[in-house]
């Protein structure tokens, strides 16, 4: 039995699975999962004495790559003054500020825990604003594991062959109406018959749940305008894409303003945070202010605040996000040429520093139908021989692959060294 093999067995004894969030089981690709021990820059060290270029990034928080010095110092720093006080904090206030600054559609902030304590809390902010009960979602979009949202979920849920999860009540589901991503035809129809009813449109701007599948033209712009049309509000799930596609999200990508905005991940800087935001007077629902109740005991938490006000500080630097565009680009053309060297049948995409990878000669991935069509078996296999050669990829075909800034040369070169080879063993 491997070293790595006996520290997963001993996980399961106590922890369902061996984990804490399902995807990392690797149930989708098969074998044991990594151990890490620590990380640093491009890196992750596990536990088997080997170094893997990563290019999970922690699911995406880990922008500046791991163990940035600075970020590191600055929660060392906030450590010292305690862990948390459960009261304001000027951290808290910077951030909302800074938030708002980098993000215009939002004009107040709420801080959470988690991605999914902001999709969550953002769903029932619209319920309540607009007194509607309906939400509409997209197939393969994954919003965090909210009742209301575990329907035809991404992600996990979708690796291991759950989006409809038992445990999330019929009466619930039946308010969640979940729609083909890219098709904005379906979307007019559905609210041809029910738009009066739709509290909401929840969105993965860039669908990053299903690999990475970026909007059609005018996708988000017929949305938008639907919404306005029926008095439904529009929610940009930015969980992933905040901060990460452009400084402003992808709705500054995209020059599209929704009415809500969910965030997580970068916003942490790699701690456990979310938040949601948006327009003042729907904002102004949440308790205290208003009627519509939503609370934390850890919200706001000091050290996610500075590790989180940081890493929003560094990657505000001139050129940045265009720096790690250029660099995911070379990326990506490099694994291109790779694969039809070897004659390996792959569609790429690519948004910033954000990418998927689809085994499938279809001329192009723009739907969930066409996610599901691809070779999910020479995935497997891919990532595989990619974890042989040192490069770590997220453990299933259904999740978008992340470059940081701490990815140079040498990592993008030693990469497509690996995945020629990888290619070659499979094509
Ligand atoms: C787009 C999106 N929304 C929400 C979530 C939920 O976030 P969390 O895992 O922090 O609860 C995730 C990731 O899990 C995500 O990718
Ligand atoms: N795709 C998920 C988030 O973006 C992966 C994180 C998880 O489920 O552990």
């Amino acid at each position: 039995m491997s070293d790595t093999h006996a520290r997963f067995d001993r996980a399961q004894r106590h922890i369902p699975g061996g984990v804490n969030s399902p995807v990392r089981a690797f149930r989708g690709v098969g074998g044991d999962p990594l151990f890490i021990e620590r990380a640093a820059g491009a890196y992750l060290h596990a536990t088997d004495g080997r170094r893997y270029i990563d290019y999970v990034g922690s699911w995406g928080p880990m922008i500046l790559g791991h163990a940035h010095p600075e970020v590191i110092a600055a929660v060392q720093g906030a450590a010292a003054n305690g862990l948390s006080f459960g009261a304001p904090t000027e951290l808290e206030t910077e951030m909302a500020d800074r938030v708002c600054k980098l993000v215009p559609s939002m004009d107040m902030v709420r801080m959470v825990n988690s991605g999914t304590e902001a999709t969550m809390s953002a769903i029932r902010l619209a319920r309540g604003f607009t007194g509607r009960d309906k939400i509409v979602k997209f197939e393969g979009c994954y919003h965090g594991h909210a009742d209301s949202l575990l329907v035809k979920a991404g992600s996990g849920a979708l690796t291991l062959g759950v989006p409809d999860s038992p445990g999330v009540p019929a009466a619930l589901a039946e308010h969640t109406l979940t729609l083909p991503y890219n098709d904005l035809d379906a979307v007019a129809e559905a609210f041809a018959r029910v738009g009066g009813q739709i509290a909401c449109i929840i969105v993965e701007p860039v669908a990053g749940n299903m690999g990475c599948v970026p909007p059609v033209p005018g996708f988000l712009e017929g949305l938008r305008t639907l919404c306005d049309r029926y008095g439904t509000l529009l929610i940009f799930d930015e969980v992933m894409t905040g901060f990460r596609v452009a400084l402003g999200g992808a709705q500054a990508l995209y020059g599209i303003q929704p009415d809500l905005t969910t965030l997580g991940k970068i916003i942490g800087g790699g701690m456990p945070v979310g938040a949601f935001g948006g327009r003042r007077e729907i904002m102004e629902q949440l308790a205290p202010l208003g009627p519509v109740y939503q609370a934390g005991t850890l919200s706001g938490n000091p050290l996610a605040m500075t590790a989180g006000l940081k890493t929003l500080e560094l990657i505000g630097a001139p050129g940045f996000h265009e720096r790690l565009t250029e660099t995911t680009a070379r990326l990506m053309h490099g694994l291109e040429v790779a694969a039809a060297e070897a004659g390996v049948a792959v569609r790429i995409n690519q948004v910033g520093a954000m990418f998927g990878l689809f085994f499938t000669d279809a001329p192009a991935v723009t739907r969930f139908a066409d996610v599901m069509a691809c070779d999910a078996d020479r995935f497997r296999l891919f990532f595989h021989g990619m974890l042989d050669e040192g490069v770590y990829l997220a453990p299933s075909a259904y999740e978008s692959g992340f470059v940081s800034s701490a990815h140079g040369e040498t990592e993008i070169e030693a990469t497509l060294a690996s995945a020629q080879r990888a290619f070659a063993a499979i094509g």
